[in-house]
């Protein structure tokens, strides 16, 4: 087996050190011959990059080379993989986002609603940048992105690259879901089988089979309605707050039985609820900020100082393995199947062609080759195509600097639905990321006439 070239673009991010024990783990499927890191943050980027070092000297012996970086030729030359995961704005950013959206009794949610399209509009420019610079120095890499909000960020690639076969988005929740299915049926994740459609945050499993062909949605079902469900990955298994997102599961099956929803579809079918439950003073990404990063850099602290993993609580997760079995796939002509975004093209064919939805697609060195779904309900119809309108007039909006597409775009988003609080929540947004945002143009409130 080839060994691969690898550079973890956002190498200063939470899920890094997760993502190294994941490639330790999943060495044999996805030899790595050097790890490259690249981060914009070099003070954030060097803690665990010193930390991610004491953990390859002692567990991966065999790897020629690792560096870290802020120099992008060095970063991107030459490499065969880019993993993707930056956020641009840092956490203090999602936190104002989620803040902002719940002042106006709307969800505050990293990827949903008025939050999803603030940290849509500041990711874009930065994707584009990197995936030229990438290209530029590394022409034929492999490109798999986990940057949120992912849908729009796949939405703005595809508008921006739209001849680049070697860009995939993929996002871990349909995969840490299936840790969940898999623990209930005592199955390793690997041996399930999904069908699934949607866009991403926004999709249902309509069955799910092991290799053998059984089928086991009833199973799956029946266990939520009478048990309830909740997060079994490494990652997530203990924190309150995903707890109470894997429980909400339970509601949305009662409600609507036929396929099983995503967790993020609690967002848009309960939004009142979700946002009655939130403290404005510790949203989710203050609880980051106190909890994962906190932990994180503690734990790279702890390696740095100690020179050794002996006594570190350090765990593989499916977030690090997704992305791995993903890139394996592609490397090694695997044809193995994994739930990815993609171009729509007739997949769902009741779906304009120009959609970017999450689908399983078989994964070869060709790139994904989609599997169809076929027609989708009117209900499932009905809400993506919404939420497809408003993701697509994020994109618009960004690309074209208006301000009334985005203001089109959160009227239409299930969160919002009120315009004048939409225009409210744009005019906050657009203030708060002054830094971050394009300046938007035209904005068409008609002001009163002057009385005569
Ligand atoms: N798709 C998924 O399912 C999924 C799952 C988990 C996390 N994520 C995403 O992964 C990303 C990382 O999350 P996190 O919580 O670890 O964030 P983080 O802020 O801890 O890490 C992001 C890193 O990216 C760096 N960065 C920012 N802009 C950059 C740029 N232009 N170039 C290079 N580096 C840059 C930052 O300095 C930081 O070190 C986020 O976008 C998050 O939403 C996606
Ligand atoms: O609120 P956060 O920052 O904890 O999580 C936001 C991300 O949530 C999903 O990722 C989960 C993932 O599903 C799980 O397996 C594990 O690895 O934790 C992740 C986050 O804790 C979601 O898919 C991402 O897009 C979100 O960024
Ligand atoms: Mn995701």
């Amino acid at each position: 087996m080839k060994k691969q070239k690898l550079v973890v673009v956002g190498g200063g991010s939470t899920y890094t050190p997760g993502m190294i024990m994941s490639l330790i783990e999943e060495k044999e499927n996805f030899p790595l011959k050097s790890i490259t890191f690249y981060d914009t943050d070099v003070e954030r980027q060097e803690k665990v990059a010193k930390a991610c070092e004491v953990i390859l000297k002692e567990k991966y012996p065999e790897l020629e080379a690792f560096h870290y970086t802020t120099d992008k030729e060095e970063a991107f030359s030459n490499v065969d993989f880019a993993f993707v995961q930056i956020r641009t704005g840092g956490l203090a950013m999602r936190e104002q986002d989620e803040q902002i959206s719940l002042k106006h009794g709307v969800v505050g949610q990293e990827t949903c609603g008025p939050g999803g399209m603030a940290y849509g509009m500041r990711s874009i420019g930065d994707m584009i940048e990197l995936v030229n610079d990438i290209r530029s120095y590394s022409p034929d890499a492999w490109i798999l992105n986990y940057t949120n909000p992912a849908a729009i960020v796949a939405e703005a690639l595809n508008r921006a690259f739209p001849e680049d076969k070697k860009i995939l988005n993929i996002c871990d929740m349909p995969a840490a879901i299936m840790v969940s299915y898999a623990s209930i049926l005592k199955r390793e994740i690997w041996d399930l089988v999904p069908e699934y459609f949607g866009l991403n945050h926004f999709g249902w499993f309509t069955k799910l089979y092991d290799k053998e062909g059984n089928d086991l949605t009833d199973e799956i079902k029946s266990h939520i309605l009478n048990h309830g469900f909740l997060p079994e990955d490494s990652e997530i298994v203990n924190d309150p707050s995903w707890i109470k997102t894997f429980k909400q599961v339970k509601t949305m099956v009662t409600d609507f039985p036929e396929y099983l929803p995503n967790t993020y579809l609690q967002y848009y079918l309960y939004p009142q609820e979700m946002v009655d439950k939130e403290d404005v003073c510790n949203t989710r990404g203050r609880q980051v900020i106190n909890g994962r990063e906190k932990r994180v850099h503690s734990l790279c602290d702890q390696l740095i100082e100690n020179k050794t993993t002996d006594g570190a609580h350090l765990e593989v997760d499916i977030h690090g393995c997704y992305m791995i079995r993903v890139a394996a796939s592609l490397a090694y002509n695997n044809g193995d199947t994994f739930i990815v975004i993609v171009k729509n093209n007739g997949i769902i064919s009741n779906l304009q062609d120009d959609a970017m939805v999450e689908v399983p697609a078989q994964l070869t060195n060709h790139g994904p080759k989609p599997f169809a779904v076929g027609k989708i309900p009117t209900f499932y119809k009905g809400l993506i195509e919404g939420q497809l309108a408003y993701e697509k007039l994020v994109v618009a909006a960004f690309f074209e600097n208006d301000y009334n597409k985005a203001l089109q775009a959160l009227t239409l988003n299930r969160t919002v639905v009120n315009a004048p609080v939409a225009r409210e929540i744009l005019d906050d947004m657009i203030e708060a990321n002054r830094n971050y945002w394009p300046e938007l143009n035209g904005n068409l409130k008609v002001k009163e006439p002057a009385s005569v």
